[in-house]
């Protein structure tokens, strides 16, 4: 019940093309069951030994199974003897024609209908993944692999469209077309219909006991793949490490193991899946066995009911038509249990709790006017503290450096401050205000990130620089990189800024990624910085460069800068040494040598490098 909640709601955008498919699949239903029962007593009395002898007055029309059946036959006798047995039979030809035209003109309109819904569906959930993606806590992201994130949002939004979308046409086609066939059969005999009814529900339970079985499969089949998926992501991000350490062969298989893993699950579930066919085909040729055996008795008996050898046919033909749509139904709710372990899983992302949450009662800053103050913070990743209470205030216009051995909690701090992660305890404010009663956008919008590693995407170079501001002009985008050095490179570029600049911008070399990620920073143009020094070596002329861009950005702004170099800090206002999570010291840089502790140690070693 659950499950079909679920996949309710993903259709619930679709409700007029849903009427207007179950409409269609009602009249193709009409016409499928009029154009069988047609056929056999009309034949019959065509092919009838001796001519018909027209009754004196029209039957009654009744809603009785045998009236009906005097009433067809008398309006075929009535045809047949006004046009004669030829022209009848060339009308009735026609008619055959023109009801299995009509019958596939309304079939067509079902899957007109539904063709939307199929491939909306499948829009819908990738976006409202990608959506949910785009704002949840960078916390998400250490704890889930990139590779099952991706493959929820590929492979398993695939299976919610191949099995339970493309089986929504049978959900909504073959109960109805059950339901028609099983009332005409009730109406043309109801004991004999009885057989088919008892055997029905046994078959039911046979095929729902799979059904759940597979579904758990599938859940366990879905969640290998993303495990797939992420040891192949990660042998594409590090193929470089894996060809100089020669470590193809290791890394072959750690790929193959989950990869066979994924193949025995796949082999076990698919040969389940396949039994829903031959399962249905059985029990029901089982049903058909007994209702001949059972309806033959009743012909042998007399036709005195009416229940003549072409009466019993078109009782079979009508059951024959069961067959086919019970056993595509059965298929569709094997396939749709497949289907819902991968909606559960997309759920899993869809719901997962938002960790850093908008304000309730939000106040608006206009600009950072004064300071930003760390009060008491603390912060622990799960259970692991690794920022210990520390007091800092930044006033406007200042430039903090942070400084410490490595894993001292420096970018935790530069995470807190945008809040990418909130703090456990105390509280971080700007101009007294607590950062998580700003707005976050608003919050993130006073800050500039550079990071150490810079992040570009497979975009032009314009278009990486107007990040933020998509809405920037030309000159503006022009200018921004002529204050990060960048200008004269991407100039030299024969496309010049509408260069592509690849995958995580691998066609251009680390000292121009670093200026086009400051160029986007400029452009930004916050009142705050974070800026995380980069520890990669450039060589010595683009280290200037980026660098002296670093500077110019820094002017007039506030700074917090993670340095791993202690000579780009010397003229900070204030430098922070973080150690286990406290500060150990802070002050100027020659406060900090003259006092001769950890940061004049870190200076000294360095000045040897
Ligand atoms: N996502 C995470 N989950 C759990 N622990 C983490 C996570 N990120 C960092 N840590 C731990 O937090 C501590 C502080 O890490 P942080 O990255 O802030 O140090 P750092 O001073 O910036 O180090 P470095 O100079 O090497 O970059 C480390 O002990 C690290 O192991």
């Amino acid at each position: 019940m659950k499950s079909f909640v679920q996949i309710l709601k993903l259709l619930k955008n679709y409700k007029p093309q849903i009427a207007g498919n179950v409409f269609f699949n009602i009249l193709s239903t009409i016409f499928s069951i009029f154009s069988l029962t047609a056929v056999a007593p009309f034949l019959t009395i065509l092919f009838a030994p001796d001519d018909i002898a027209l009754p004196a007055t029209v039957p009654e029309f009744s809603l009785d199974s045998t009236d009906v059946l005097g009433f067809m036959n008398y309006q075929f006798a009535s045809f047949i003897h006004t046009y004669g047995k030829e022209q009848a039979l060339i009308y009735f030809c026609i008619f055959i024609v023109i009801i299995f035209f009509l019958k596939n003109i309304t079939s067509y309109f079902t899957l007109y209908f539904i063709a939307p819904v199929r491939v909306g569906v499948v829009r819908d959930l990738r976006e409202s993944m990608h959506r949910k993606l785009l704002f949840l806590h960078l916390g998400y992201y250490s704890d889930e692999r990139k590779g099952d994130l991706i493959s929820r949002a590929t492979s398993d939004v695939n299976e919610v469209e191949n099995s339970i979308i493309s089986s929504l046409e049978m959900v909504f086609r073959d109960p109805i077309l059950i339901i028609a066939y099983l009332s005409t059969m009730i109406f043309m005999n109801w004991k004999l219909t009885i057989f088919v009814l008892v055997l029905l529900p046994l078959s039911g339970i046979f095929i729902s006991k799979i059904g759940k079985s597979l579904k758990g499969a599938s859940n366990q089949g879905q969640s290998k793949l993303g495990e797939v998926l992420s040891v192949f992501e990660e042998s594409l991000s590090g193929m470089r490490i894996i060809q100089a350490f020669n470590a193809q062969d290791n890394t072959q298989k750690r790929f193959d193991t989950t990869n066979n893993a994924y193949h025995r699950l796949m082999v076990k579930l698919y040969r389940k899946q396949y039994l829903a066919s031959p399962l249905t085909e059985i029990l029901s040729s089982i049903t058909l066995a007994v209702l001949i055996y059972y309806g033959g008795l009743l012909v042998f008996e007399a036709s005195k009911e009416g229940f003549t050898g072409a009466f019993f046919v078109t009782f079979i033909v009508i059951f024959s038509q069961i067959i086919a749509p019970a056993k595509s139904f059965s298929q569709a709710y094997f396939k749709i249990q497949k289907g819902i372990a991968s909606v559960e899983r997309i759920n899993k992302v869809l719901h997962a709790e938002e960790l850093i949450r908008e304000p309730k009662n939000p106040i608006h800053l206009k600009e950072f006017k004064d300071d930003l103050r760390f009060e008491n913070i603390r912060f622990k990743y799960g259970n692991n503290e690794v920022i210990s209470g520390i007091n800092l205030n930044i006033k406007k216009g200042e430039k903090i450096a942070l400084v410490g051995p490595s894993g001292g909690g420096k970018s935790t701090i530069a995470n807190l401050v945008p809040r990418f992660y909130d703090v456990s305890a105390g509280r971080i404010a700007i101009d007294g205000v607590d950062i998580k009663e700003i707005p976050l956008k608003e919050l993130r919008d006073l800050f500039g990130v550079v990071t150490q590693e810079s992040i570009l995407f497979n975009d032009t170079i314009a278009n990486n620089i107007r990040l933020s501001r998509p809405e920037a002009t030309d000159a503006q985008v022009y200018e921004a990189a002529k204050i990060a050095n960048a200008y004269d490179f991407i100039s030299a570029f024969e496309l010049g800024f509408e260069t592509n600049v690849g995958d995580s911008g691998n066609k251009l070399s680390g000292g121009q990624k670093q200026r086009i990620s400051i160029a986007r920073a400029v452009l930004k143009n916050p009142p705050f910085l974070i800026l995380d020094e980069a520890t990669s070596a450039l060589d010595t002329e683009s280290e200037r460069l980026v660098q002296d861009a670093i500077n110019k950005l820094m002017e007039n702004r506030t700074s917090l800068v993670i340095a791993h170099r202690l000579s780009t800090i010397q003229h900070a206002d204030k430098i922070v040494v973080l150690e286990g999570g406290k500060i150990s010291e802070m002050g100027r840089h020659e406060e900090l040598l003259q006092r001769g502790g950890t940061y004049k140690k870190l200076f000294d070693l360095q000045s040897f490098q």
